[in-house]
């Protein structure tokens, strides 16, 4: 399998910040609406592709952005959680994704299909493919099964790697040296500045999430520091 590497739509992410618009299960923003609006503010920002979960949410953004959508389906936390069936990704493209990520890993889906199965049908949907991996070896799986580009997506929840605090560089370094399709640096990107190691680490372009649409994790460190800041300088306030 060829992988489409000179795709415009993957071509017009070189260099460039992606942003990742979730919610999870149970959240105030958990709702298209509001994710589309998210989408529409982070690319009035500059981000050059969203990342977006859930095919109502990608009904939702894709008649307001015209920047690259990359959109999976998650169920569950465990296991291949990631767009793990055929027709997961196939709804994807469905609901205007141009490119679809999904797990990358060599676990079994839950269809009983092969990553090969999904990224056949991606491809035949004239979408493309980007493989989510937590180790070099689900890339070179996933390229070798016809993955048109790869992420760091899972470093550190697999068990193949630990977790970093920021994002996974030494992973990332390993597969810009080891791999002939885009890398693209995706997760625990915390700052700009992590973003930037990311693309001088070799990414083709970086996906950033919480740190730009999680409002309660980014409050959560403000207040944090705040109430550790205020016992540092008022000990009777620790009591
Ligand atoms: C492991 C997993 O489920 N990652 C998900 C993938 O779509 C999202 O929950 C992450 O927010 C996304 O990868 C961006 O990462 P971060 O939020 O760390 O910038």
């Amino acid at each position: 399998m060829i992988a489409r590497t000179d795709d415009s739509r993957l071509a017009s992410l070189k260099g460039r910040l992606v942003v990742s618009c979730q919610a999870y299960p149970g959240e105030p923003m958990r709702s298209p609406t509001i994710m589309a609006a998210v989408a529409q503010a982070v690319v009035e920002g500059g981000a050059q592709g969203i990342r977006a979960q859930g095919i109502e949410d990608l009904k939702a953004i894709r008649p307001l952005v015209d920047v690259c959508l990359i959109g999976l389906v998650k169920r569950g936390s465990d296991g291949v959680f990631i767009t793990p069936t055929v027709a997961d990704a196939l709804d994807c493209v469905t609901a205007g994704a141009d490119i679809v990520a999904v797990d990358g890993t060599r676990r079994d889906r839950p269809d009983g299909q092969p990553l090969a199965a999904t990224i056949a049908a991606v491809h035949a949907a004239d979408a493309l493919v980007m493989a989510d991996c937590g180790s070099l070896d689900d890339a070179l799986y996933s390229i070798s099964v016809g993955a048109d580009c790869v992420g760091t997506t899972l470093a550190g929840y697999t068990g193949a790697r630990p977790v970093s605090r920021g994002p996974d560089l030494e992973l990332l370094a390993e597969l810009v040296a080891h791999v002939s399709v885009p890398v693209i640096a995706e997760g625990r990107v915390r700052n700009p500045d992590d973003a930037l190691a990311c693309l001088n680490a070799g990414a083709y372009a970086v996906v950033v999430g919480t740190a730009i649409t999680h409002p309660t994790r980014i409050a959560r460190t403000f207040a944090d520091q705040l109430a550790h800041g205020a016992r540092r300088s008022d000990p009777e306030g620790s009591r």
